[in-house]
């Protein structure tokens, strides 16, 4: 396996339905320690090491052919977002390294052996999107996805099932916002410019598709090989009909404002 690199931060992303000031739905999911982080990281990958019991991740031989699943349900959930792919004519993924563990799924670093080309698999569990009651919302991100075209938005590649977990797979970015700003400590004033303009770009023509991608941070900002943003993490983003409003309170906690973390968190 090639170089694992993982991000830090201590973060709790907070998702809190309150319709009439009542919280409904509460949850709390907190970034790990860098010690206990590292640990469930490996065990992120140790989950699909035991599913496809080589580094060469072939998607046929990833999980059982579909006859020999017993539950159909748990398959017929999850479409048609997520597809099963055809036994035939499928890439062979190999895992080159992690690249985060997020609150939903392990983002992995692949290389398409047959295409020649790196990018990113998002790998969520079937059984936690069910236990934390987020199918809808996990839907909604790649529906959501497939509909924006935007050159600062991270575009959606190919999405399929497999018998316990959801891929999301999309191109690579080697850089985000958090691990340019850590390691440089200060930006220049021109670059927070093209930054800020960037991203008011991308989130007002979101809007104007009635989309609210509730989740803006710096971690979710990605860079191309270029230095331009990529917004990417569209797990707690939802349509909004013209003039409505959303009442789930929502995003992670150390960027969200006094009032609204003290109510949803
Ligand atoms: N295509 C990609 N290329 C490189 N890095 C990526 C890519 N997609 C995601 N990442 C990194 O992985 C992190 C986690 O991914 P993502 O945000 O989609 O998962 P999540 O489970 O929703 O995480 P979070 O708890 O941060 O919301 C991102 O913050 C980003 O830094």
């Amino acid at each position: 396996m090639g170089g694992v690199s993982c991000r830090q931060g201590q973060q709790t992303r907070v998702a809190a339905s309150r319709k009439g000031g009542n919280i409904q739905v509460p949850w709390v999911r907190g970034w790990k320690s860098l010690w206990s982080g590292v640990g469930s990281m490996r065990s992120g990958l140790e989950e699909l090491w035991e599913l496809q019991g080589h580094q060469c991740l072939h998607q046929e031989t990833l999980e059982k052919p579909l006859s020999e699943w017993p539950v159909p349900q748990f398959i017929d959930l999850f479409l048609p977002e997520f597809p099963i792919r055809p036994i035939r004519g499928q890439q062979q993924l190999k895992i080159l390294g992690l690249v985060a563990k997020g609150s939903f799924g392990t983002v992995l670093k692949v290389l398409d052996c047959a295409q020649k080309a790196v990018f990113a698999v998002k790998v969520v569990s079937k059984v936690k999107v069910l236990q934390k009651d987020t199918l809808r919302q996990c839907k909604e991100e790649v529906s959501i996805q497939r509909q924006i075209n935007h050159p600062f938005v991270h575009s959606l590649g190919d999405t399929w099932q497999g018998k316990r977990h959801l891929f999301i797979m999309c191109s690579y970015c080697s850089k985000d916002l958090y691990s340019l700003w850590s390691a440089v400590g200060c930006f220049p004033e021109a670059s927070v410019r093209l930054f800020a303009a960037e991203l008011v770009l991308v989130l007002c023509y979101l809007h104007d598709l009635g989309i609210i991608h509730r989740d803006v941070k710096m971690e979710n900002v990605l860079l191309d090989e270029r230095g331009h943003l990529k917004l990417t993490d569209f797990g707690l983003s939802r349509y909004l009909p013209q003039g409505a409003r959303a009442y789930t309170i929502c995003g992670t906690l150390q960027y969200m404002g006094e009032r609204e973390a003290n109510t949803g968190g």
